[in-house]
């Protein structure tokens, strides 16, 4: 169980937890100092031997059906390393609580379970007007009708401020006259505020930033974030809101993951630790290399020039211990079939997934049909190149692509439909991700798929209006049917 804290009133943005944390920070004498001093090769950093204070917890965020299976597959690995489940909600982790805290995947006609998991709640926040409020705080409406909301928010943005300025004061000066001291909830002893170094993200792409918001205060520079999820443009998000300064953002790995899990729908109700591992696949993973130190325009320019080109070349193949340490575990699990690429060729697996599911992934949700549905159709054949033709456009001007060979021929609208058939063959009984998504009334995540290709088209000077189109016409059809849901009437009703 994790443990209990009263401190949960740190505001997510402020570095000074952060700051507090890393002059205890285990790796701040890491052996990974002495191998840049002793200037050894990439490859030898690589294959050298981990820190054995390297902290080993792994934190994986999201228990949809990708999560499920990785957090199942890390414990079920020989010497498994010590797990913590990150739960979004109360329900979550009463169930969990309840139940036999415990996470069964099904493959074939056999159950596995795994146990020995931590679970913890993350803190409840929501984001308004780029504000973030934890549970208990007013929101932008509790101002009053005079105040509009962006207002009200920067009231409150000025208020947390001030709190966080006076810690010890916090907890006795309430924000609002009427509003009561009593800031806990009966969960908060299943809040922590540990530092986390190894983190795998699972959620929704629609779902990070709110994710890590919450927990924000507890990463450093030497926490390292794998993210297995669809889509693209999150880390561009998360760097904006949450690590705007390169120095001290943590190492993240990108993952695309290839296996097919789900969750049948009497089982979601039934045991919401329960899923089926439906399609062995991959999991292709890739250190992001960290910016960059942009050379400050002092004095000796050239010198500082020279400097910043060789710290570039040092950062480009200096693995944080932490990031080492996730990629190694998640590649000694055999079920997980994970391998490590170069950023540049995970790049191009990410922009080729991408392409597939920027056809997928909107057409059988707008009709409703299984990934099979949209073969052997020539209208919908139409509709995919014109996708295709701007999709292939933007990624072939792509600058991080320049230099790499092949790019045209790999990228060209022809080889991107060819992908995209022979997936919808492979998966022609699967429910897309966004179908499941629209089904269940959920948030999708096209703004991370077509929306990533229309925002890189228009930094391009690319106007991506088929793919814009789309979009849109998927968000309108996400918001048919939550109001539908909304409006649904129970149908079964349990008077005992
Ligand atoms: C490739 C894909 C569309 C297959 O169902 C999958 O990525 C999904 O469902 O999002």
């Amino acid at each position: 169980m994790a443990s209990s804290s009263q401190e949960t009133h740190t505001n997510p943005q402020d570095d000074a937890s952060a700051r507090a944390k890393a002059s205890q920070d285990p790796l701040a004498n890491s052996p990974y100092e002495e191998y840049d001093k002793n200037k050894m090769s990439a490859v030898d950093r690589q294959y050298a031997a981990l820190d054995s204070n390297l902290p080993k917890r792994i934190y994986v965020i999201g228990t949809g059906s990708i999560g499920k299976l990785v957090a199942h597959s890390l414990r079920g690995a020989a010497n498994p390393p010590p797990v913590t489940l990150m739960l979004h909600r109360y329900s979550l982790m009463e169930a969990w609580k309840k139940g036999k805290k415990r996470i069964t995947i099904r493959t074939g006609k056999n159950d596995d379970w795994k146990a020995g998991f931590q679970a913890e709640l993350l803190p409840q926040t929501r984001r308004q007007h780029k504000v973030t409020l934890r549970e208990g705080q007013p929101n932008t409406w509790d101002l009053g009708d005079n105040v509009r909301p962006h207002e009200a928010a920067q009231i409150l943005q000025e208020q947390i401020e001030l709190e966080n300025e006076d810690t010890e004061t916090q907890k006795e000066v309430p924000m609002f006259e009427n509003e009561s001291q009593e800031q806990s909830t009966p969960q908060n002893e299943d809040i922590s505020d540990e530092p986390i170094y190894n983190l795998i993200i699972c959620t929704k792409a629609a779902r990070t930033l709110a994710a890590l918001t919450a927990i924000r205060h507890r990463l450093s520079s030497s926490s390292t974030i794998c993210f297995l999820q669809n889509g693209m443009g999150t880390i561009d998000e998360i760097n904006a809101e949450l690590f705007p300064d390169p120095e001290t953002r943590p190492t993240y790995i990108q993952g695309i993951i290839t296996h097919g899990v789900n969750v049948p729908r009497e089982m979601a109700e039934r045991d919401p630790f329960f899923a089926v591992h439906a399609g062995q696949g991959t999991i292709a993973l890739g250190i992001l290399p960290r910016e960059e130190t942009k050379p400050s325009s002092t004095a000796d320019e050239e010198a500082s020039l020279a400097q910043a080109s060789t710290q570039l070349i040092h950062k480009t193949d200096r693995w944080a211990p932490s990031a080492r340490y996730i990629i190694r575990t998640l590649t000694r699990i055999p079920v997980l079939c994970a391998v490590g690429f170069t950023p540049a060729e995970l790049l191009q697996h990410q922009l080729e997934k991408l392409a597939i599911n920027s056809i997928l992934n909107p057409l059988t949700a707008l009709l409703d049909t299984r990934n099979g549905g949209i073969l052997y159709n020539f209208a919908l054949t139409r509709t995919m190149r014109l996708l295709l033709a701007e999709t292939s456009l933007v990624i072939r001007s792509l600058p991080e692509l320049h230099g790499i060979p092949n790019v045209n021929t790999r990228f060209s609208p022809e080889r991107l439909e060819t992908l995209v058939v022979s997936v919808a063959n492979q998966t022609k009984e699967n429910i897309s991700s966004m179908l499941a998504d629209i089904r269940a009334g959920r948030q999708t995540e096209i703004k991370y798929i077509n929306g990533y290709i229309v925002k890189r088209g228009e930094e391009l000077g690319v106007q991506c209006v088929v793919n814009y189109a789309i979009m849109q016409t998927v968000i309108g059809k996400a918001l048919i049917t939550q109001r539908e849901a909304d409006d649904d009437v129970p149908q079964e009703i349990n008077y005992s």
